[in-house]
């Protein structure tokens, strides 16, 4: 299998000499193409520190990141932002639509920015609306839709520069959990039918079942992995299993 993404020694300290706080501590990971990997572990663990390291929105502090093989760390800001905008897909919690901007205009705004041909635009567009079911909201603004229907919408931005990752940081958060159901059906279908590689921090155990395979993050260093080797129920309940298993309980992921 092809690796889309590595990091050797990953760290990631706060604070300044003598008061320092290690938030990631020397990770090594790889990341296969049509991956879709969960990140799991309790509040403060580091899952966001090193998601927003991964997704080049943050520098650590020392270590590697590859990407097809390539070291990112080494770009200056403006090359970043042109590689972060080609080649990766945001999906956050508050969705990080632009309010003033109809549904259309939002997915479209990361092509856009590339000023790529407004015919190919409508294509992605056209596609992405009907793979999301957003067809017949595509003139709406976001204060017209669901929070369902508008993570579905920061999906389809998303995905509309066919990235080579998609980083999710807790997408099912604001959710109730019908919503969820269908966002995490929708990436679950974008995985296996586009092979996009898919990237999720999670609190939630039902969304996690959704992965692949799943990191247990612990004091900003990997405790431990599951794999799906079965049915997505009972690969939940491998889940909750190791969750209980762990010293603090189930408890202490929440
Ligand atoms: N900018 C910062 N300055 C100082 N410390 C920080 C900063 N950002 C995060 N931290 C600390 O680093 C640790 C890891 O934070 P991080 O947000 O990555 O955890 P998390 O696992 O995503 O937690 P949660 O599940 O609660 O979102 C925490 O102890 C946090 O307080």
């Amino acid at each position: 299998m092809d690796v889309v993404l590595e990091t050797k020694n990953l760290r990631k300290e706060y604070g300044s000499k003598g008061m320092t706080f290690i938030a990631v501590d020397d990770i090594d990971l790889k990341v296969y193409k049509g991956e879709f990997l969960g990140i799991m572990g309790p509040s403060g663990a580091g899952k966001t520190t090193l998601l927003n390291m991964l997704s080049t929105i943050d520098r650590p502090t020392s270590g590697e990141i590859y990407y097809e093989g390539n070291s990112i760390l080494n770009m200056e800001n403006k090359e970043l932002s042109i590689f972060r905008r080609n080649n990766i897909g945001f999906i956050f919690q508050d969705f990080n639509l632009l309010d003033s901007m109809s549904i259309e205009d939002n997915m479209a705004l990361p092509l856009a920015l590339s000023k790529v041909d407004i015919r190919e635009i409508n294509e992605k567009i056209e596609d992405l609306s009907k793979f999301f079911g957003l067809k017949e909201h595509l003139k709406k603004y976001p204060y017209q839709l669901s929070g369902g229907q508008k993570q579905r919408v920061a999906a389809a931005r998303a995905l509309i520069t066919s990235p080579s990752i998609v980083f999710a940081d807790e997408p099912t958060g604001a959710l109730d959990s019908k919503s969820s159901q269908e966002l995490l059906q929708c990436l679950s279908q974008m995985n296996e039918e586009f092979n996009t590689t898919i990237i999720m921090v999670t609190h939630d155990a039902f969304a996690a079942s959704y992965t692949k395979r799943i990191l247990f993050i612990k004091d900003g260093k990997i405790h431990a992995r599951i794999d799906k080797d079965s049915s997505r129920k009972e690969f939940f309940k491998r889940i909750i299993d190791f969750l209980g298993s762990m010293g603090g309980g189930v408890d202490e992921f929440f």
